[in-house]
């Protein structure tokens, strides 16, 4: 091996040592602890938040943080009311049925095979419209709004209080606008 050849690669052997690999530290590497998941149609745990039934399917503990994903599935008539998330981007992916949603000035209406991007600190709403069950998947970058709305699916059955509501989002960011 040449000098020049020699010194850059025992460079390189040196700073992967001390380092690790540049592969290895990228976030979408998440080799940390995360395991393979398979999630059947009807698994996940199930939570209602304010008339919005969910399955979540995967969690913070399931995908190393990175991300929560989640499915709701509801009869027309079931609506968010417009909210910004501080800390979250998701993406609201439509499998079945019709989903009214406005992100910043834009509403639409999203059927299956739709899609919206709602990035953080971006007001948001949806209500479910159509004759048939609206079925979303809901994925939340990064993870952890799971405990959020475990909370929530906590309080009694009926009007929701929504001074506590309120107290609760705001613990995760969320402000209703
Ligand atoms: O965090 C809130 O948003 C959501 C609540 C849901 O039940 C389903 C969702 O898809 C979202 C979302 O982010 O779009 C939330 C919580 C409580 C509340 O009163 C809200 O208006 C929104």
């Amino acid at each position: 091996m040449q000098r020049k050849n020699f010194l850059r690669t025992s460079l390189a052997v040196g700073i992967t040592a001390i380092f690790g690999s540049p592969a290895a530290s990228h976030p979408g590497s998440a080799r940390l602890s995360t395991l393979p998941r398979i999630v059947r149609s009807d698994e996940g745990r199930p939570v209602t938040v304010l008339g919005d039934r969910m399955r979540i399917k995967l969690t913070a503990e399931d995908t190393n943080g990175l991300f929560t994903l989640i499915e709701e599935d509801n009869a027309a008539g079931v609506q968010i009311p417009p909210h910004i998330h501080e800390h979250e981007d998701e993406v609201f992916y439509v499998l079945a049925g019709e989903l009214e949603l406005t992100v910043g000035d834009q509403t639409t209406v999203l059927q299956a095979g739709d899609l919206a991007f709602g990035p953080r600190g971006v007001p948001h709403s949806w209500r479910t419209i159509g004759s048939s069950t609206t079925r979303v998947l809901l994925s939340v970058f990064p993870a952890g709004l799971e405990a959020m709305f475990a909370e929530l699916g906590e309080l009694p059955p009926g009007p929701p209080d929504m001074a506590t509501v309120t107290e609760v989002c705001g613990r995760y960011g969320i402000r209703f606008v």
